[in-house]
């Protein structure tokens, strides 16, 4: 008779995976190639933002005071005695009367203390001299950004395990961070098993499928901001399987295997993780799909051993390795971010197990929906791909109709949650 297994619940899984988490390391890349990285140390402000006052317009530098005689009737006029561009720095201190034009971005000058922008200004030459004169009075401090306006020096910007984006790069380039420190990305290693598969360039044959998990785990690896190493299909054969997931182990951090994780005759990873002397965290968790998936420990290496049917595959590998993936790159927020949606379709069959169900997000005057993406069972591949999100439908003894609000995981969001618990369902 088949092995009757103990299925445990979605939490529980991940608790156990979680308590075998691995610390990452760190590495060092140029900032032209830290795009997507995650940071691996706090970025805290090296000098004050900006490093001088500067003028935040085209015009001239005053001394405010002087112009405080200034009317429409009555303008004042004033020397301009030296002219600087952005990357100038003024050599003339300003005194009583004098002017200096100036230009967005260039340093204020010893002794002003305003810049007035040209369009209130009037500019013109006598006896080979400049002149400006203006018809307003200035205030002291207008229209400069003082230094450290912006950042102090000493303030944290950053935190370490941010994902770099446009913006963070701006900042490292702002206080000159050519290299990056960034957490690595772990290694992990895919073995598709089963003797059905063929490569994705062969043709059908009466009997077999193209290996389609290999690649979707791949990308799936991808988007978790990680590293992948492929290893190649399998046939179900226990002696060669057994070398090549032994080799495979020795060169990756992670180890994920797809296929031959149930109870069949030829699904041989149980004997596998036995011989090798794993210690198996779970082989059955009450979800759908993928309640098959199954997570062992051998040293400081984890072993997943994925479903075969790519739905459940898919769901496993979000589930449990995503969060180990990111706990590794030292994102704080480890799980998928999750919102409260509207059900837009019925799902009427009731399920012991809760369900992830592969859907998509819509907008509709305000709300969000969450549709189905497409069949829903555990052997469908093509519904994945319309899928950017998980519902999540709690298992009980109801289904669910139209109009419902649950639990949706977001799977393209990068910042993720640090927390994994649902709301409860009513
Ligand atoms: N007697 C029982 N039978 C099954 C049970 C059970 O509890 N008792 N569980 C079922 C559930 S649930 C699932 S899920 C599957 C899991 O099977 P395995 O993880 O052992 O995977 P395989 O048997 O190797 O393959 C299942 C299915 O997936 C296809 N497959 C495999 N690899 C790939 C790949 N790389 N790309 C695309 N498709 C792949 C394979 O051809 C099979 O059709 O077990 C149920 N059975
Ligand atoms: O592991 Mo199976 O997907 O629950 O369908
Ligand atoms: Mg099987």
């Amino acid at each position: 008779m088949a092995e009757i297994r103990k299925p445990i619940p979605v939490e529980e899984a991940i608790s156990r995976v979680w308590q075998n988490r691995l610390e990452g390391d760190v590495e060092y890349v140029s900032i032209e190639g830290c795009d997507n990285r995650r940071i691996a140390e706090d970025i805290v402000a090296s000098h004050p933002v900006p490093p001088f006052p500067k003028s935040p317009y085209d015009g001239f530098a005053l001394r405010s005071a002087d112009t405080h005689e200034a009317n429409r009737n009555n303008p004042v006029t004033f020397e301009v005695v030296e002219h600087i561009g952005a990357g100038q720095v003024p050599v003339k201190h300003l005194h009583k009367g004098e002017a200096i034009r100036i230009m967005t971005g260039a340093k204020i000058p010893e002794g002003a203390d305003c810049i007035a922008m040209f369009e209130v200004c009037q500019s013109y030459e006598q006896h080979n001299k400049a002149y400006m004169s203006i018809k307003r009075t200035m205030e002291s401090g207008q229209n400069i950004i003082q230094e450290g306006s912006e950042v102090a020096t000493g303030e944290k910007l950053i935190e370490q395990g941010t994902l770099i984006n446009p913006g963070v790069k701006a900042v490292l380039a702002t206080f000159g961070y050519s290299q990056v420190k960034v957490a690595k990305k772990p290694v992990i290693g895919i073995i598709a098993t089963g003797t059905e598969l063929l490569d994705v360039d062969e043709d059908l044959e009466p009997g077999k499928i193209r290996n389609s998990n290999a690649h979707m785990i791949a990308s799936q690896i991808i988007r978790a901001g990680a590293e992948y190493k492929y290893f190649g299909k399998l046939a179900d054969v226990l002696a060669a399987s057994y070398d090549m997931i032994t080799k495979a182990l020795a060169e990756v951090d992670i180890l994920i295997t797809t296929g031959g994780v149930s109870v069949g005759d030829f699904d041989l990873m149980p004997a596998i993780y036995e011989k090798l002397g794993a210690d198996v965290l779970f082989n059955k968790v009450a979800m759908r799909p993928g309640s098959v998936t199954t997570v062992a420990a051998s040293g400081d290496k984890l072993l997943y051993g994925l479903s075969g049917n790519p739905s459940a595959c898919y769901v496993g590998f979000e589930l449990f390795a995503r969060p180990i993936i990111q706990h590794s790159l030292r994102n704080p927020n480890v799980f998928l971010k999750r919102i409260r949606a509207t059900l837009a379709d019925d799902f009427p069959k009731p399920n012991p197990f809760t369900r992830f169900v592969r859907s998509y997000i819509t907008y509709e005057n305000g709300d969000v929906f969450t549709n189905l993406a497409g069949m829903d069972k555990s052997n469908v591949v093509t519904s994945l791909a319309h899928s950017t999100s998980l519902m999540v439908l709690p298992g009980g003894t109801r289904g669910f109709n139209a109009g419902d609000q649950v639990d949706v995981m977001l799977l393209d969001d990068q910042e993720g949650q640090c927390e994994f618990g649902f709301t409860e369902n009513k």
